[in-house]
């Protein structure tokens, strides 16, 4: 068997990534490049200035520190031309790390200061992704985010224009933000018309709240997947609920650690989740915000839990399982990446 450890296998298996939001994954000579072009004053000029801006550092303390970082980077995200570019380069970074399918998340609203409508914006990161695609041999589906701040009419907005785009780029919306001062409750008119729509949901939900909000997100605002679910581990009935369903979690490691969804590797709960056979998937979140990538997300999960080969290949799987795509696309995904595998070695 490989040794999982070497860094240079972790970075040449197939991965997916199922979690990943499109201005937290922006280089900083893109935003040097932007900034240049739109006219936008910075405060320093050098890539390396730059990243204190758009990364959080150890001292983070919370999600809303977290958010915070957001701030700086889509300022520069208001126009089509940018919208493309950073939705290609999202892709181009993926296929950098071997990742044979994506799913680049954004918020409409979020793209919207210079007159951009919700559609456009959904347009434009579509056709960046598809040229990506082209380019660079990588399956990818493009969630709309709705946003906890948001009014009710906004993400309705959102819901609708996603509509459109279902079949043609768009796979599924979501629900991100602050999520401890905006509980779910907030939001069951916003996803019973995408219920109604026919349009696959998944929440961010058990991340800055407890497991009560998992299990509003499942039975109430339609949730077929669950963005992080950290702390469902809080209430064994939802969990188990959560586990009946096989709803799968999508978990992002590094992310999880730095807004403090729990207080450290020692009470990460993806060793018991999947020992209890809830669906656990591996995702970046943000590589730009959190200074990751997706090769390293598995290589710290190697290091701080000892995962096998085995153990790492069946949350690299499970991610293609718990993919937004037709059914036939996910055969053959699966199929590719099962041929990978086995000539890397590491299905036996
Ligand atoms: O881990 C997260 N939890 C909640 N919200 C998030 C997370 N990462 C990013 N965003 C939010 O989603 C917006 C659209 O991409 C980002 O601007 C950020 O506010
Ligand atoms: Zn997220």
């Amino acid at each position: 068997m490989n040794n999982i450890r070497a860094n240079d296998l972790l970075a040449r298996l197939p991965k997916v990534d199922l979690h990943l939001h499109l201005d937290g994954s922006v280089k900083p000579e893109t935003i040097l490049d932007l900034a240049r072009r739109q006219g936008i004053e910075l405060p320093v000029y050098d890539k390396d200035g730059l990243i204190p801006h758009m990364r959080v550092g150890e001292e983070c303390g919370s999600l809303i520190e977290y958010l915070s970082k957001f701030d700086f980077t889509t300022r520069f995200l208001q126009s089509a031309e940018a919208l493309e570019r950073v939705a290609y380069e999202v892709v181009e970074q993926s296929a950098e790390h071997n990742c044979r399918y994506v799913e680049v998340r954004f918020a409409p609203q979020l793209h919207r200061n210079n007159g951009l409508t919700v559609e456009e914006t959904i347009r434009h990161v579509v056709e960046g992704v598809k040229r990506g695609q082209r380019d660079f041999g990588v399956r990818v589906g493009v969630i709309a985010i709705c946003m906890r701040n948001h009014s009710c009419e906004s993400n309705l907005e959102v819901i609708e224009a996603a509509a459109k785009y279902v079949g043609k780029g768009i796979v599924a919306v979501d629900l991100a933000g602050d999520e401890a001062s905006y509980p779910p409750e907030c939001f069951r008119e916003v996803f019973a018309e995408s219920g109604r729509l026919g349009i696959p949901v998944t929440i961010h939900a058990g991340e800055a709240a407890g497991a009560m909000n998992v299990y509003e997100a499942v039975t109430n605002l339609g949730a077929v997947r669950i963005g992080h679910g950290v702390r469902l581990k809080e209430s064994r009935s939802i969990l188990e609920m959560v586990k009946d369903r096989r709803i799968p979690l999508e978990m992002c490691p590094i992310s999880n650690i730095q807004t403090k969804a729990v207080s450290g590797w020692e009470a990460y709960p993806i060793r018991e989740y999947l020992e209890q056979g809830l669906v656990v998937t591996i995702n970046t979140d943000n590589p730009s915000v959190s200074g990751t990538n997706i090769t390293n997300e598995y290589r710290v999960l190697a290091d701080r839990f000892g995962f096998t080969t085995p153990e790492l290949v069946k949350l690299i799987m499970n991610g293609v399982d718990a993919a937004f795509m037709e059914d036939h696309d996910k055969l053959s995904l699966r199929r590719e990446m099962e041929e990978e595998m086995s000539s890397l070695g590491v299905l036996n």
